[in-house]
């Protein structure tokens, strides 16, 4: 059994050598040659899947994305050819919800900002729009939810239209996939006519896919004086930016918002349960096996421990301003495909256990997804 896997997909041997040989490919440069006589294709979302990469394929049996985002693989032609096909929903929405979080409390840091009363609008309400309005339950921002695909069949109650939601939000966070075509098509949802209506100073975060807002027009409405911030972790034409766009920009990064260890190596695991499941192949290895442990594992909370502190407290575990500065300083020396591969490790809020000393934030830093103990 022949597996081919992005060079960039952690822990496929630990969870693959069992199942045949493994081997690794440049996920941006796959070539159709490197898949004629493969039976396994595991990759990123980097790699187009389409008639031209599987033109030799003889021997494909399943192809599985470590990613939700599946606008990279022609989905119709894998049936076609009856190639059993798999993504991994979910696994990297905690890691998406944590970077939307981290935005939020360094610009509100920066700026003096209070959150409380604030409104965020979540446009999407899958796995990661979920998670964050899970994660922001009881914080005191006030959350508005538009997802019309849920709401039309039946599984979301509270959904606004999204021009109603722009123009209610302090701050917006998209989690839609990138769709291109239909009633429900997200390619520029947020156009030039949309930016224009947005509201001055409003933050606005894109951590879906870049061509969810068209990137030229928001460059030419900053050039001409709009006032936004933004928080841009996915662009139009990546690896090939706009870079104009960055001096407009609060907090860019390299499409790494779900990048933590944890949320790169469930996508592993979720594909490797799909594969064992397709094989009849008893799938015994856990996550637990393989993840080291975390560099900080226990904080203590003391009395005077404030609601500003809250901030505090998530950016010791992950601070965006990080990404944003490796960013701005090595992109246009080492480029965007280098910055991700490179990217230094992540963990999640869950991986430090605060210990609460009876504080009243105890509640809410479980609901951020801390590890709370007495
Ligand atoms: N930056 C990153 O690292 C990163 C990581 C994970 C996912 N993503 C992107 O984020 C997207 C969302 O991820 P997810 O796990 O929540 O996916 P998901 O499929 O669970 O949820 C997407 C939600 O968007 C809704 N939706 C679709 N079209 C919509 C529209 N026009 N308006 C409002 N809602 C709409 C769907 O009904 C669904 O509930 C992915 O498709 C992927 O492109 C980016
Ligand atoms: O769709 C997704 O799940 C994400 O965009 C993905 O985590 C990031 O892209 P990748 O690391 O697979 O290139």
């Amino acid at each position: 059994m022949k597996i081919l896997a992005d060079q960039n997909m952690p822990l496929v041997e630990e969870y693959f050598a069992d199942l045949g040989s493994v081997t690794r490919f440049d996920g941006r440069n796959a070539k159709p040659e490197q898949i004629e006589d493969v039976d396994i294709l595991l990759t990123r979302s980097v790699t187009k899947v389409n008639a031209e990469l599987l033109r030799y394929a003889k021997k494909l049996k399943f192809v599985g994305t470590a990613t939700i985002g599946i606008d990279h693989i022609d989905t119709e032609l894998l049936d076609d050819k009856e190639i059993a096909f798999s993504s991994a929903p979910g696994c990297n929405a905690v890691a998406v919800a944590e970077y939307v979080i981290s935005a939020i409390y360094a610009y509100a840091q920066e700026t003096s900002t209070s959150l409380q009363g604030k409104t965020l609008g979540i446009v999407g309400v899958g796995n990661i729009g979920q998670c964050l309005r899970e994660k922001l339950q009881g914080s005191g921002i006030n959350l508005l939810l538009c997802d019309p695909i849920k709401f039309e069949n039946g599984e979301l109650q509270e959904h606004i239209e999204l021009d109603n939601l722009l123009a209610q939000s302090d701050i917006v966070s998209f989690h839609v996939p990138l769709v291109k075509t239909g009633k429900h098509k997200t390619l520029h949802l947020i156009d030039s006519a949309r930016i224009a209506k947005l509201k001055d100073n409003m933050l606005v975060i894109n951590a879906c896919r870049g061509e969810v807002i068209d990137n030229q027009a928001l460059l030419e409405s900053m050039q001409t004086g709009k006032q936004l911030e933004l928080v841009l972790d996915v662009w139009e034409n990546e690896p090939n930016i706009l870079t104009e766009l960055l001096p407009f920009v609060r907090y860019s990064s390299v499409h790494i918002a779900g990048h933590t260890l944890e949320g790169k190596a469930r996508g592993t695991q979720m594909l490797y349960q799909k594969v064992c499941e397709l094989l009849n192949f008893p799938a015994e290895k856990q996550l637990s096996d393989f993840l080291p442990n975390p560099v900080i594992t226990e904080v203590t909370l003391q009395d005077n421990f404030s609601q500003d502190d809250l901030g505090r407290l998530a950016h010791l575990v992950y601070d965006l301003r990080r990404d944003d500065g490796i960013l701005r300083k090595s992109l246009s020396e080492k480029g965007f495909d280098h910055l991700r591969k490179s990217y230094p490790v992540r963990r999640e809020f869950s991986t430090v256990t605060v210990k609460n000393n009876g504080s009243q934030f105890a509640e809410q830093l479980a609901t951020l997804g801390f590890t709370v103990s007495e």
